[in-house]
């Protein structure tokens, strides 16, 4: 017989976007990604990244309620982090934040989503 789903509990999504944010922006690989990009002042940025994105614009997102969900919200992160492995190289300091905040956010989001 077909198993029941399980009701999808999404109330506190909104709850796990903030701890999540926070955890982000506690880290110390994370000045690359606090505020935006002044690419007024960094020749090619504003040219090769089309959609710009840094953990404040995302704070001041998730306080505005422009996230409808968690997967919206990590769409966005996703993109802070897709921005810098198409600017910098890999092997550069940036880069190198950029992989290791991508490795620590995808472990502590699948974290905190086992919890419930
Ligand atoms: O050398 C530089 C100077 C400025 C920036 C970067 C590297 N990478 C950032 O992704 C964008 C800003």
């Amino acid at each position: 017989a077909k198993k029941a789903k399980k009701p999808k509990d999404s109330s506190n999504e909104l709850a796990v976007c903030r701890v999540l944010l926070a955890d982000l922006e506690a880290h110390q690989d994370a000045w690359p990604f606090l505020s935006p990009v002044r690419h007024k002042s960094v020749p090619g940025y504003r040219k090769v990244i089309k959609k710009p994105m840094d953990f404040s614009t995302i704070k001041e997102k998730l306080t505005n309620n422009l996230y409808l969900n968690l997967e919206n919200f990590i769409v966005d992160v996703n993109l802070v982090f897709n921005n810098c492995q198409r600017f910098n190289e890999d092997d550069s300091e940036i880069g190198r934040a950029g992989h290791r905040m991508r490795r620590f956010f995808d472990k502590r989001w699948t974290e905190l989503l086992h919890l419930k």
